[in-house]
């Protein structure tokens, strides 16, 4: 495979029971750029992202990524914000705090202080931090997602709908936080025109 490239798939099939949601789909991924996979609802979005983490498995095609890694060591380097965002019981501190326990992330757990000026560039308001997570709004947990990926420093990160829940103005936030400026590899899903319109690389996925 081409180094310029994180994974390429070819002729992806998926179905579920008598339903194919995609069918011989081929794409490729470019390294150190934003690609949305855009689609409408039911396109098969989130259950591609799923794949590409290898929480799935294919019907049929194959996924190839660069320099014969696995799916597993390609989880190991990605963030991943999932459309349902079920971040547990605890504060917002606890939630942030939560993912820098594992041993592969502790070198990177941020203090308080760090934890606090990126969900202000999320323009997330001081207080925040120590409010139970629930309590939030669907867009306020959304950006704390967004900030939990942006601190585990990973350089891929995959963002389902990161924008669904969100106003321009925040959306403004997290495009200037998560993509200018990057060299990661970020994949994301969405039918939001604010967020395509940004993006190195479009990948529209087939009507059913
Ligand atoms: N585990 C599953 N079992 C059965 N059907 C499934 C499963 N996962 C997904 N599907 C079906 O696959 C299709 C695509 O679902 P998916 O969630 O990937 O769509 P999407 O493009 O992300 O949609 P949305 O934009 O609404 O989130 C849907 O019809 C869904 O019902």
């Amino acid at each position: 495979m081409n180094d310029k490239f994180l994974l390429s798939c070819t002729d992806l099939t998926i179905r579920f029971g008598d339903e194919t949601v995609l069918n011989e789909f081929s794409f490729d991924i470019p390294k150190n750029k934003h690609t949305v996979l855009r689609g409408e609802s039911g396109s098969g979005k989130s259950t591609l992202l799923k794949l590409l983490l290898g929480f799935l498995k294919l019907t049929d095609g194959a996924i190839k990524y660069n320099n014969g890694k696995t799916a597993h060591e390609i989880r190991q380097d990605t963030a991943w914000l999932p459309q349902d965002l079920d971040l547990g019981d605890g504060t917002v501190k606890e939630v942030i705090n939560y993912p820098f326990r594992f041993s592969t992330n502790n070198m990177q757990r941020p203090d308080l202080q760090t934890s606090q000026s990126v969900l202000s560039k999320l323009g997330l308001q001081t207080g925040t931090i120590t409010k139970m997570f629930r309590d939030l709004s669907t867009g306020q947990r959304q950006r704390v997602g967004l900030a939990v990926c942006h601190l585990l420093n990973k350089p891929i990160l995959l963002l389902d709908e990161p924008t669904s829940a969100l106003d321009n103005v925040s959306k403004q936030h997290v495009f200037d936080l998560l993509l200018e400026h990057t060299n990661k590899t970020i994949i994301s899903t969405s039918h939001d025109p604010f967020w395509i319109e940004r993006a190195d690389n479009v990948i529209p996925l087939p009507l059913n």
